[in-house]
């Protein structure tokens, strides 16, 4: 049994878990449930903006703890600042040690889209996520049906959520895309064995096709890599650990970000 294995067998536990504590009907009544989500393709095409989708990632399955040191507030607003199209916000508790809570503490501080970063299996995390004030929501095809995709994606759609789809190869590519998806995600890590590879975004890039916002994802580390990645067709790029990393997050950004090559 793999990682990816390991944690949708935990998820499925989770998700029944929080069924039972959480009825779909307090979801419903929940302070952001009725927010109309921030439009993912608006900032990301504002080019006022940097295109990097800013991540809050305290550990996770490959490196182990990355920062533990740092708040969700100070690093995300850190973030916003330093021109982050949007925010990605880890809600996995055992593998990545995130928590619902911060994305409702990183909803609370800034007004640019969030993606809830977490493995969705059942629509009651579509339901959790627009509660807790996400904007965007995250289907990785490595774990998924195409029917699943479908269904879970008409099922954001229909409460006004964004919606990213992950592939790692070709193969998951052409068997999952939906007129539904907002954006298509690249993950230059292969979510199984943890291997990188940004190489991946490049060979899959002309395969993704136009209508869909294209996201490069993980182990992007250099600014010219986003400069390349820009001229071979790419929207946006999603950065955990280069800044988590760091003791200031949100500095590091900055400083990534006065590095790039305005366009
Ligand atoms: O920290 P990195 O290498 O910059 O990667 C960020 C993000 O792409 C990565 O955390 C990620 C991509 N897809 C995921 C799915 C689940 C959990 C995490 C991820």
């Amino acid at each position: 049994m793999n990682i990816l294995d390991k944690i949708v067998l935990r998820k499925r536990e989770e998700v029944e878990f929080a069924k039972a504590n959480v009825s779909i009907k307090e979801l419903e009544a929940a302070l952001h449930f009725n927010r109309v989500p921030y439009s993912f393709e608006d900032f990301l095409l504002d080019d006022q903006r940097s295109g990097i989708i800013a991540e809050f990632k305290r550990r996770s399955p490959s490196k182990g703890v990355i920062n533990d040191k740092v708040t969700v507030e100070e690093v995300t607003t850190a973030y916003a600042a330093a021109g982050a199209s949007a925010l990605s916000v880890l809600t996995d508790v055992d593998f990545f040690g995130g928590h619902t809570n911060d994305l409702l503490a990183a909803r609370a501080a800034n007004q640019i889209p969030i993606l809830r970063k977490d493995f969705m299996i059942d629509e009651y995390q579509i339901l959790e996520a627009k509660a807790l004030g996400a904007d965007i929501i995250l289907l990785i095809a490595a774990i998924l049906t195409p029917d699943e995709i479908e269904d879970l994606a008409v099922f954001a759609k229909s409460l006004g959520l964004n919606v990213l789809l992950e592939v790692h190869n070709l193969e998951e590519l052409q068997r999952s895309v939906i007129p539904e998806l907002d954006a298509i995600g690249v993950n230059n890590r292969n979510l199984a064995d943890f291997s990188v590879n940004i190489q991946t975004s490049f060979d899959l890039v002309d395969e993704i096709p136009d209508d869909f916002l294209k996201i490069s994802e993980s182990a992007i580390s250099n600014p010219l890599t986003i400069n390349e990645l820009r001229t071979a067709g790419f929207d946006g790029f999603l950065i955990g650990e280069n800044f988590m990393k760091t003791e200031n997050p949100g500095a590091a950004m900055t400083d990534f970000v006065s590095q790039l090559i305005s366009v």
